[in-house]
């Protein structure tokens, strides 16, 4: 294989979105301005940090790099409509396990109309992926984390901590029950953006939402700062499936906060458009539970708290981060 043969390879034979002008094949890719306003954002996976050659299968590692990217299209409201691949390869991996790494992707492109425009091979020490997706949604529309008012209810998309689930079986192969253990596997490996669920709501005046990668604990306050409000969630109620349950008893509550990479959505809406929220769900095919409110700050800095007998209990941001030190 060469840069070039595989880039032909990968070359799409047509474009579904009018608005491209020049795909793959020129220095740069050119697309029409569409109405509205563009939504983008950049995603990277690389072997060892999100997956290794256990937990995934080159199908996968695909579908799970652009739907990381979608999900955060879904977080801002907007639809998507291209993507841009750059990708580091190692000797090791061949030209046919590639193939179905873009074959994944593909799969789920075209679940949406996205079409992929452009990208960058070059030859590397681990398999890493970049995708760059571009999205539109109707000007001065983007859901932003920080439209949260107090009054507000908080809701979550899905349930929560599968995906954590999914990857403590890949990882070590212990789990306390098989019954439900293929769904976790799948939650991890495909996880499917929320995107016709926020793209359906477009007819709401206001909402916030951030889309699920570390953990709730770690964007519900990301939520809370960006809105400068309090977010306050009733723990007996947030969802998880009897899978996960069954699979880790010991182990769903603490993942369902902070297990991270589930893609959900968490949101707020004001308590009138509620209804709308239950129904768009229910018509998409998406379950959605009503987690808890948001209220003005306790103090001068902004706060989630987990209700508890009667009283209140900060959850801090505890998901996953990236260049931080042990024991920090
Ligand atoms: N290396 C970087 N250079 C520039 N901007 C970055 C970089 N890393 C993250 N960002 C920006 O910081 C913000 C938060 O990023 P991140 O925490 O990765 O969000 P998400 O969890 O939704 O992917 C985004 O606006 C993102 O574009
Ligand atoms: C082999 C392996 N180890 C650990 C993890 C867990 N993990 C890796 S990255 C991550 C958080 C999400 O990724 P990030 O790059 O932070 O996504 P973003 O917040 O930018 O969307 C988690 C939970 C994994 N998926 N695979
Ligand atoms: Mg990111
Ligand atoms: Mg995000
Ligand atoms: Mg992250």
């Amino acid at each position: 294989m060469d840069e070039f043969s595989f880039i032909r390879s990968i070359q799409p034979k047509f474009y579904r979105q009018a608005s491209v002008m020049k795909g793959i094949s020129d220095d740069a890719a050119v697309i029409r301005p569409l109405d509205g306003d563009f939504v983008t954002a950049v995603d990277t996976m690389v072997e060892g940090v999100h997956f290794t050659r256990e937990t995934m299968d080159p199908e996968h590692i695909g579908w799970r790099v652009l739907a990381a990217n979608l999900s955060d299209l879904a977080a801002m409201g907007s639809t998507p409509r291209f993507y841009m691949v750059s990708i580091t390869i190692p000797k090791r991996w061949s030209e046919q396990e590639l193939q179905v790494v873009y074959q994944g992707m593909k799969r789920l492109a075209d679940l949406y109309d996205v079409d992929l425009i452009g990208g960058d091979t070059v030859s590397g020490q681990e398999l890493s992926l970049t995708v760059t997706v571009i999205g539109s949604v109707s000007k001065d529309k983007a859901r932003y984390r920080s439209h949260a008012q107090a009054g507000d209810l908080l809701f979550v998309t899905g349930t929560l901590g599968d995906s954590r689930g999914g990857l403590e079986y890949l990882l070590t192969g212990s789990t306390a029950s098989s019954d439900g253990l293929d769904y976790l596997i799948q939650r991890h490996r495909t996880p499917e953006p929320r995107i016709t669920f926020a793209s359906s709501l477009a007819s709401l005046n206001r909402m916030a939402l951030n889309d699920v990668s570390d953990g709730i604990a770690s964007e519900a306050n990301e939520i809370a700062a960006a809105s400068r409000m309090d977010l306050i969630i009733d723990p007996e109620v947030v969802p998880y499936s009897k899978a996960l349950e069954r699979c880790y008893p010991g182990h769903y509550q603490a993942w369902m906060f902070s297990g991270g990479e589930d893609f959900e959505l968490l949101g707020t809406v004001p308590e009138k458009d509620w209804a709308v929220v239950e129904k768009t769900a229910e018509s998409v095919g998406v379950r959605v539970t009503r987690i808890g409110y948001v209220e003005h700050m306790r103090s001068d800095s902004p706060s989630v708290w987990l209700a508890k007998d009667g009283g209140r209990e900060r959850l801090d941001a505890s998901g996953y981060t990236h260049l931080k030190e042990e024991g920090e």
